[in-house]
């Protein structure tokens, strides 16, 4: 099988028709579906027995808060997700999504300028899954540095949605 990637344009404006007034969905539903799409793909690549860790690093954005519904799901599946929240979004969907992760007992590595322990839970994870950006980033990293590392430091990296 083939496999497109959609450039950050097209993305964007297959998003504003889904939410328009013909697509008529909300950013809900569209998070939801992006989130647990994201955790089935995981899981149809890496299975829960042999890759049971998985960490999910979830960026201030809505991309964040697609990795926050994967991460949920994923719990849901039978895996052990830990999230990893360099910089926590604002917006109350983002804040709605987090205590719901909360309530299931999933892990998070709280923001902090020490390192190590998300160091620690590269080391201790089977797979990554990479939310921090999508489609609205630009420019040089500023303040998320640590987004970088991730990359390199990753044995397995299943990113969510892949942006050109
Ligand atoms: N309509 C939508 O907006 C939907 C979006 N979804 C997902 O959300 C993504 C887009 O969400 P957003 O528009 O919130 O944006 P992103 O999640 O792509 O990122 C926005 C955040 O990144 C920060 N940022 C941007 N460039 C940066 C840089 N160079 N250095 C450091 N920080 C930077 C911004 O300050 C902002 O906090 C899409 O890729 C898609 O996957 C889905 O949840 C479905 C619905």
């Amino acid at each position: 099988m083939s496999l497109r990637y959609l450039g950050s344009r097209i993305a964007q404006q297959i998003d504003e028709e889904l939410m328009g007034s013909v697509g008529a969905f909300s950013l809900d539903q569209l998070m939801e579906l992006a989130g647990l799409a994201c955790a089935q793909a995981l899981a149809s690549v890496y299975g829960q027995e042999k890759y049971p860790r998985v960490l999910v690093c979830c960026g201030p954005g809505n991309q964040g808060g697609d990795g926050l519904v994967a991460a949920r799901h994923l719990g849901m599946f039978g895996y052990k997700p830990t999230i990893y929240m360099p910089k926590p979004g604002s917006k109350d969907i983002y804040k709605r999504l987090k205590t719901q992760c909360d309530n299931m007992d999933i892990e998070t590595i709280p923001p902090s300028s020490d390192l190590e322990p998300f160091r620690a839970a590269l080391k201790s994870s089977d797979v990554i899954l990479d939310a921090i950006f999508g489609f609205s980033f630009q420019g040089p990293l500023t303040s998320l540095r640590d987004g970088t590392s991730i990359k390199e430091r990753s044995r397995k990296l299943a990113s969510s949605l892949t942006f050109s």
